[in-house]
C-alpha cells in the first residue's frame, strides 16, 4: 500500500510570542489518501485555514509531526516548503485572478512556473484545461468580464493544470450562488477524480457536504467525530 498523501500526528499549532502566544491547534491526528476528496468544516475560527495552510506547505509546521508526500514539515526551510508547494493546487474563496490577463493567460502562468513545461504548447494546455471547466469559449476574456462562478472555475483550471497530487480549496463557493457553487464543486471533484488528485476543502457550505469521500469536523482547534450526513 502507498503511504498517505498527508499524515499527521500530534500536530500543534501556536500564534503570537511570549504572553501573546495562542495555542490555535490541538494534538491533531490525521491520515489522508491519493485520490480522496475530504470535506473540512465546522465553525468560525477553529482552526481549520490554519490547518490547511500547513497541510500546502504555506507556513511551517512547529510541533508534532506533518508529513505532505512522506517529506516532514515540521521544521521544514523556506527551500523545503517551496519544493513541496509545486505538488500542491491552490483554489481560494477571492480567485486571485491577475485582471490584467485573460483567463489563458491567467491558467498557462501558472505553468510557466514549471522548468519540464518550457517548450511545450502552453497556450494548447491552458486551452484544452479551459475547455474542460467548461469555458472554452471564455479564453480571451478578462476577469472583469467573467461572472463570479466563470472566475472560479477559471482558478480550478489555474490550480489543476499542473496536475498536482494535493488540491487545497478554502471556501471556493463562499462568493457564489447556489447553482454556480454546486457546479464549480461538481467539476472540482470529476477533475480531481480524472487526475487521481487528493483534494481537501474547507468550507461551511452544507450543500456540497455530499461530494465528500470523508468529512472533518474541527472545534476548538481539534478534530472532532461528529456523524454530519
Ligand atoms: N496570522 C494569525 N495570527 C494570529 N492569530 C491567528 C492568525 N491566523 C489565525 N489566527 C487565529 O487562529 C484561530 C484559528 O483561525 P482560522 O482562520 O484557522 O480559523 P477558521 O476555522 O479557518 O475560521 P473561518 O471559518 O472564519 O475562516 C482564530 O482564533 C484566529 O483568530
Amino acid at each position: 500500500m502507498q503511504p498517505p498523501v498527508i499524515s499527521i500526528h500530534k500536530l500543534n499549532h501556536y500564534f503570537g510570542e511570549g504572553t501573546l502566544r495562542k495555542q490555535v491547534l490541538f494534538n491533531i491526528n490525521l491520515e489522508i489518501q491519493a485520490g480522496e476528496i475530504v470535506i473540512m468544516t465546522g465553525p468560525s475560527g477553529s482552526g481549520k485555514t490554519t490547518l490547511l495552510t500547513l497541510m500546502g506547505g504555506l507556513r511551517s509546521a512547529q510541533e508534532g509531526s506533518l508529513k505532505i508526500l512522506n517529506q516532514e514539515m515540521c521544521g521544514a526551510n523556506k527551500r523545503q516548503l517551496i519544493e513541496i508547494r509545486r505538488n500542491v493546487g491552490y483554489i481560494f474563496q477571492a480567485h486571485n485572478l491577475m485582471t490584467f490577463l485573460t483567463a489563458k493567460q491567467n491558467v498557462r502562468m501558472s505553468l510557466e512556473l514549471h522548468d519540464e513545461m518550457i517548450n511545450q504548447d502552453l497556450d494548447a494546455k491552458a486551452i484544452a484545461m479551459l475547455k474542460a471547466v467548461g469555458l472554452g469559449d471564455r479564453v480571451d476574456y478578462y476577469p472583469e468580464k467573467l461572472s463570479g462562478g466563470q472566475k472560479q472555475r477559471v482558478a480550478i483550471a489555474r490550480a489543476l493544470i499542473s496536475y498536482p497530487k494535493i488540491v487545497l480549496a478554502d471556501e471556493p463557493t463562499a462568493a457564489l450562488d447556489k447553482k454556480s457553487g454546486r457546479d464549480v464543486v461538481e467539476i472540482m471533484q470529476k477533475l480531481v477524480k480524472e487526475q487521481g488528485s487528493t483534494i481537501l476543502l474547507v468550507t461551511h457550505d452544507n450543500r456540497i457536504l455530499d461530494i465528500a469521500d470523508r468529512i472533518l469536523y474541527m472545534e476548538d482547534g481539534c478534530l472532532v467525530d461528529k456523524q454530519l450526513v
